[in-house]
């Protein structure tokens, strides 16, 4: 047993070794840039299904280390062809959960996985989430903009930035977005009757997992007014907002989770309509690029409404009580911020 054990992990060791190894072959034979000079502003997260962004040009991929640690995969920095502008815009992309879906939503670097983000330049991100309905009216394959969380994570995952000598309170009235989410919804609404259902609103149920609910949990998330349920909403929204990132989720219903009488949550169901729903998402993400490349909406995609906005949330701390191992970290994500 002992003997199999180890071997397993040198096994799984040296398979992980030679897959990247191949993968980096394969960047260097596309001729993938592994570097990119301009600002990045906008990135898409993908969630469960949503792996890669095919349809886009694929220009670079970055390998960035952060003080927190490696993203949960390389960063990929897509060219979308904007319509309005003729020039092409540059955003980046990052699978949540690892390229193979290798990371469970506990184990998910989501204090790496924003501040790579944000050290690209990003200031708004689009979040991709697979959800459970928990209202017989959002079906599944429907779309939801989410405007409120309830946080039923057990807080095992890291969830700010701000600790070990730097304190800072943000705040987090309105978790996403709320500049960001009037254009989603409205690129939204321009989809429906080919195939897109949108629901404006909506709370989601951001549970722990990885295993899905109890039918008593599902009834009472119900009964608190839940809309939807997933287990990536956080820490990934509020690390955005200590960033002074402008962060907006997308969800697609993908079943009823285990209150409705047709049938109880499975990973094959969730895959099943992702799939299915696949060529959807990815329209609704392209019409959303198309309008914020808009130069109207340069302001709201540079966030210039969270700019600064950490200097005094994070101010609390005294300049004597600042440990320089946090001071590097907080310098590291918010450079110029507490010098
Ligand atoms: C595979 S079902 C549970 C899984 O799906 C959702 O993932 P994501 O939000 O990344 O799309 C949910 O949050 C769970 O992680
Ligand atoms: N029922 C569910 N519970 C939690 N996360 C989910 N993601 C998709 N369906 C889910």
């Amino acid at each position: 047993m002992f003997h199999q054990r180890s071997f397993g992990s040198l096994g799984t060791h040296f398979v992980r070794t030679q897959l990247r190894a191949i993968h980096i072959g394969f960047r260097r034979m596309a001729n993938i840039a592994t570097t990119y000079s301009d600002p990045v502003r906008i990135a898409v997260i993908g969630g469960t299904g949503v792996q890669s962004l095919p349809g886009f040009t694929h220009v670079a991929t970055l390998d960035i280390e952060t003080p927190w640690g490696s993203p949960s995969a390389p960063v990929s920095v897509l060219h979308h062809p904007s319509s309005s502008t003729g020039k092409p815009l540059p955003i980046a992309f990052l699978s949540r959960h690892g390229q193979h879906h290798e990371y469970a939503p506990h184990e998910v670097p989501s204090r790496a996985n924003i501040a790579a983000l944000r050290s690209i330049g990003v200031r708004t991100i689009i979040a991709f989430s697979a959800v459970g309905s928990l209202q017989e009216a959002i079906k599944p394959r429907d779309f939801v903009i989410p405007n409120q969380v309830i946080d039923r994570t057990k807080g095992i995952r890291p969830f700010t930035f701000f600790e070990g000598g730097m304190v800072a309170h943000v705040g987090f009235a309105d978790p996403f977005d709320e500049g960001i989410a009037k254009i989603v919804r409205k690129c939204g609404h321009s989809l429906e009757g080919e195939g897109v259902r949108l629901h404006d609103t909506g709370t989601i149920i951001c549970m722990e997992g990885p295993q899905f609910s109890t039918r008593a949990e599902s009834s009472m998330y119900r009964s608190w007014g839940g809309s939807v349920i997933n287990m990536s909403a956080l820490p990934e929204a509020k690390l955005a907002r200590e960033a002074e990132i402008a962060y907006q989720m997308i969800c697609m219903s993908t079943d009823y989770d285990c209150w409705h009488d047709s049938g109880d949550v499975t990973v094959e169901m969730v895959m099943g309509h992702m799939k299915a729903n696949a060529e959807n998402a990815r329209r609704f993400v392209g019409a959303v690029l198309d309008e914020l490349s808009k130069d109207e909406h340069a302001d709201l995609v540079l966030a210039k409404h969270l700019e600064g906005s950490m200097k005094f949330a994070g101010g609390i701390t005294g300049v004597i009580g600042r440990k320089p191992e946090a001071k590097k970290n907080i310098g590291w994500l918010l450079p110029g911020y507490f010098e």
